[in-house]
């Protein structure tokens, strides 16, 4: 039986080895002739073989890029097949650092799949074309080749194809290099112009993880938590009718390290991040045209979300407007009415286009997207904005509390103890410091100064005892508004509840 099956499959493969050269020498051959030839060759092969041929050319029908599932099987043979392969070349990737290896032109890779024996063939043939090219190569078109037994043409066309796309497009998502998107400014540049994009990219390259972000061990294992849950709930979205995205809202005083867990969410995630600048964009429809642009797993961010766009100023005229009652002042928690579509005045970016932007119908489109706003101060943002369901997660990154600066310390000291941590926790208790503040005075001095770990938490401990006498100092002259010390309140109540919110050092609240 198996000598048998050999048989057919030696035969198989030399017939189809055979119609793949024919199939090369045809193509220098003149036009009708060579028509007439595939023709007779193709009736002769049909009645003599058993084998069918898929072919799977570089560039789809309209010519302009490259067919997905040609990049697909690319990527397909060169991760499952290539240890097959005898022959094989090496290329740098498009965007990335990384060898890319390939089956080379003309050479056969065998594929099994549920007990049917698949031969690919890459190759590639001259198009003969119009229109003259600027580019070396560019006539050349490139295919590959699937042959198999016609009694496998179900299985082929229906299952085995389309798992070579799926698993493909996996290889392609693993092997990327992850990218750091920004809008292009709008000014003279038409969004709709073909051939430019409306995001520009440099690779994604920021080291931040979870492993080194400094704040409470509970709060980040419960974002850590959440962000996981999110990436593996394709199916729970699907089954309760809601587009596969998720908000986080995260505010806090400057240098807390909010764009740091950024950085680190997407490192965990595998997601490119798309930084859209707003004050860069002219209106709401480009705002759209750009969210149409992104693709699947990424992180949508736009960072000082109050200052990008006067959404509380344009508000509080309407308000005033209507109203005639509420001050041109923020005016904290006063709900307030959409700005003024129609006002120019750089930008037409309006709120109620921003909701669209996060949670529109557009909104759906591709799906695996969480959309990050930061802020420096969360009691500016209208609430419509900021509610549950647009922003499913609010987190809080406030001053360095003893964990976060433990964190620090086995980051940049390795140490995990220290005598002075006793002093260092009783004064973070007491003296507001960012962690970027404390993270600088754990930095090495100098070069050449070999690392001290008792002169850097020695310097912590003056530079913690320098910032309370300056506050002692203020609180002296009767500064009562300093944001601060409100902070300072909220961070003394760590661990407590209050309306709804978990008040801490580290600050996370949720929605589930
Ligand atoms: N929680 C943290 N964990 C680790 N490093 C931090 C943390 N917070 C701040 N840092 C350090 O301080 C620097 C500034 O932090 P980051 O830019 O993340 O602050 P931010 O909250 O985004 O500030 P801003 O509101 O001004 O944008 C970072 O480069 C990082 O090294
Ligand atoms: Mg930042």
């Amino acid at each position: 039986m198996m000598a048998g099956m050999d048989k057919w499959t030696g035969l198989g493969s030399a017939l189809a080895s055979f119609l793949f050269l024919w199939s090369m020498v045809q193509s220098h051959l003149p036009v009708a002739f060579r028509h007439r030839l595939s023709t007779w060759a193709t009736k002769l092969a049909s009645l003599f073989s058993p084998y069918l041929h898929v072919t799977i050319s570089e560039y789809g029908a309209e010519r302009f890029s490259r067919s997905d599932l040609f990049l697909a099987v690319e990527a397909y043979l060169s991760d499952a097949c290539t240890r097959r392969a005898r022959r094989l070349k090496a290329e740098l990737g498009k965007d990335s650092k990384n060898l890319q290896v390939s089956v080379d032109d003309n050479d056969e890779v065998t594929d099994t799949f549920r007990g049917a024996t698949i031969w690919w063939y890459a190759a590639r043939k001259l198009q003969r074309s119009q229109v003259i090219s600027f580019y070396p190569g560019q006539d050349e078109r490139r295919f590959y080749q699937v042959v198999f037994h016609r009694r496998h043409r179900d299985l082929v066309v229906g299952s085995y194809l389309p798992h070579v796309l799926e698993e493909g497009r996996a290889v392609t998502v693993r092997n990327r290099q992850r990218r750091l998107f920004t809008n292009n400014p709008s000014s003279g540049w038409n969004p709709y112009r073909s051939g430019k994009g409306v995001w520009s990219h440099v690779p994604f390259e920021h080291p931040a993880t979870f492993a080194t972000l400094a704040m409470d061990p509970a709060d980040k294992e419960a974002i850590v938590d959440d962000l996981e849950a999110f990436r593996d709930a394709k199916d729970y979205y699907a089954k309760v009718g809601k587009a596969w995205k998720r908000g986080y809202l995260l505010h806090g005083p400057p240098g807390t390290g909010k764009s740091t867990m950024i950085a680190a969410m997407a490192n965990l995630l595998d997601y490119d991040v798309y930084d859209l600048e707003l004050t860069a964009v002219k209106n709401n429809t480009e705002l759209r045209k750009l969210f149409i642009e992104t693709t699947g797993k990424s992180i949508i961010v736009i960072e000082d979300i109050d200052c990008s766009v006067d959404l509380t100023g344009k508000r509080s005229k309407a308000d005033k407007k209507n109203k005639s009652s509420s001050s041109e002042d923020d005016g904290n928690n006063n709900p307030k009415l959409p700005a003024d579509p129609d006002k120019d005045d750089g930008t037409k970016v309006t709120l109620s286009g921003l909701l669209n932007f996060i949670d529109g119908l557009w909104s759906a489109c591709g799906g695996e997207r969480i959309i990050i706003f930061t802020t420096n101060h969360k009691e500016k943002l209208d609430p419509a904005l900021v509610r549950r369901g647009r922003m499913d997660k609010h987190i809080e990154m406030s001053y360095c509390g003893f964990e976060a600066f433990k964190v620090l310390a086995g980051n940049y000291l390795d140490i995990t103890d220290h005598e002075l941590f006793g002093e260092i926790r009783q004064l973070l208790g007491e003296v507001n410091m960012t962690p970027a503040d404390v993270a600088e005075n754990l930095m090495p001095m100098s070069k050449k100064k070999k690392r001290d770990n008792n002169a850097c938490l020695e310097g912590l401990v003056e530079a913690l005892n320098k910032a309370k006498q300056e506050e002692e100092a203020k609180k002296g002259q009767g500064g009562d508004q300093d944001q601060g010390k409100e902070d300072k309140t909220s961070e003394s109540t760590e661990g407590k509840m209050s309306n709804g919110e978990i008040k801490g050092s580290e600050q996370v609240t949720s929605d589930n």
